[in-house]
């Protein structure tokens, strides 16, 4: 009972992949400088649902002094292959060559490594978060008495080094998903990811050479102006309606898990023209067709109010299954591929749930990174679980 992506991106074999430009670039950050980090058309960027690209963030010599630690604490054993050690070279495990992490408790070990150079590191983040909460207009990334905040220490962000041997690889994902669309572990945390961020360690890596590349699958089309990705009030995005010719821009959608009735039931929307909620589907009761192979149709057909929706209609990332996983390869037409090096001081951020991307598979040399994820408070959980909440509690 399969529903695989019949998109004609299936058809799709020759990629046309662009070089990152790095039109967001922005010279080396200047810490001692009052005032934005980054560049308006960075800030811009993300919050399109694209990557922005900033080369050369940190001077060499504190790139260098990362590189070392990373590198010092994996030869000591202190890195983890992590759940996702699965995407591994040609889908076989192998330990030595997976992509390797450093958890949070031992980056925040006082007793391990190069402590001095992580706690500058954190300061750093904890910077750049606050001016991403800032210059994004998203206070939730920053509030001192959040969970968010006070989960992570210092640099308040999930952070980590990364360590891809030769061959290894990450397939195509987006970091962050909806509640509703995590099934029944969706409401169990208390924040979620916001921001993705990463600063590349490798000196002199060339991409057509060694790999590596971090592909990204940006929307072709623009979207509606004024709108950006992400979430609105918490609800997260889960898809988008796809540009026509009579509404020539793209939409993105978001659901609303909070309506306040018995039923706890959930409906999508965009945003409304002059402000506000346009909904675009039915009312329905949470679905696993929203987490379902196959789901993509079944919410076209089934939830939407109108036709005309119903075929503009599609997920951020639809809903896998081995066979849809393996037809997914290709990017879809309405996407654009991006590839970018990970060379040392380049720092890229992008929003965690609107931007799909995968790691190439690196060739002949480890690929260091550090990487992680600025988070927000989830919202408040109202009527969205049944199993964890109790009737009387959905007012
Ligand atoms: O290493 C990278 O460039 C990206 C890694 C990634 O996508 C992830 O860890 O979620
Ligand atoms: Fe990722």
């Amino acid at each position: 009972f399969l529903f695989p992506r019949l998109r004609p991106s299936n058809l799709v074999t020759m990629v046309n992949v662009q070089k990152v430009k790095f039109t967001t670039a922005v010279a080396a950050a200047d810490f001692d400088r009052q005032g934005q980090l980054l560049s308006d058309e960075a800030y811009n960027t993300i919050l399109e649902g694209r990557i922005a690209v900033v080369p050369n963030f940190l001077p060499s010599r504190f790139i260098q002094e990362l590189r070392a630690d990373a590198q010092n604490l994996h030869g000591d054993g202190h890195f983890t292959t992590d759940a996702l050690a699965s995407y591994g070279s040609n889908g076989n495990f192998d330990p030595s060559k997976d992509r390797a992490v450093l958890k949070l408790q031992q980056w925040k070990d006082v007793n391990l490594g190069n402590i001095r150079v992580r706690a500058d590191f954190g300061a750093t983040m904890a910077r750049l978060r606050q001016d991403l909460s800032e210059n994004l207009r998203r206070p939730d990334l920053a509030q001192p008495d959040s969970a968010a905040v006070a989960k992570y220490g210092n640099g308040s962000t999930e952070i980590s080094y990364t360590r891809f041997g030769p061959g290894a690889f990450l397939k195509r994902h987006v970091d962050e998903h909806h509640e509703e669309l995590k099934a029944a572990a969706g409401w169990s945390k208390p924040t979620r990811r916001s921001i993705s961020w990463l600063i590349y360690l490798n000196e002199e890596w060339d991409g057509d050479k060694d790999g590596g590349q971090l592909r990204c699958f940006e929307r072709r089309t623009r979207m509606a102006r004024g709108t950006t990705v992400g979430s609105r009030q918490g609800d997260l995005q889960i898809g988008w309606l796809r540009a026509t010719t009579s509404d020539p821009v793209e939409r993105p959608v978001f659901l609303d898990a909070r309506r306040n009735n018995p039923d706890g039931n959930v409906a999508m929307y965009v945003d409304a023209v002059n402000g506000g909620q346009q909904y675009i589907s039915k009312l329905f009761h949470s679905h696993p067709i929203l987490y379902m192979s196959g789901g993509e149709y079944l919410t076209q057909k089934l939830l939407m109010q109108s036709p005309e929706v119903a075929v503009r209609f599609h997920f951020i990332e639809p809903p896998k299954s081995k066979i849809s996983d393996w037809l997914a390869q290709s990017p879809g037409f309405d996407e654009q591929v991006l590839d970018v090096d990970p060379k040392a001081g380049t720092l890229v951020l992008f929003d965690s749930v609107a931007l799909p991307h995968e790691v190439l598979a690196t060739r002949r040399r480890d690929r260091w990174a550090t990487s992680g994820w600025m988070h927000e408070d989830q919202q408040t959980v109202y009527g969205a679980s049944e199993d964890a909440l109790p009737r009387a509690a959905l007012t």
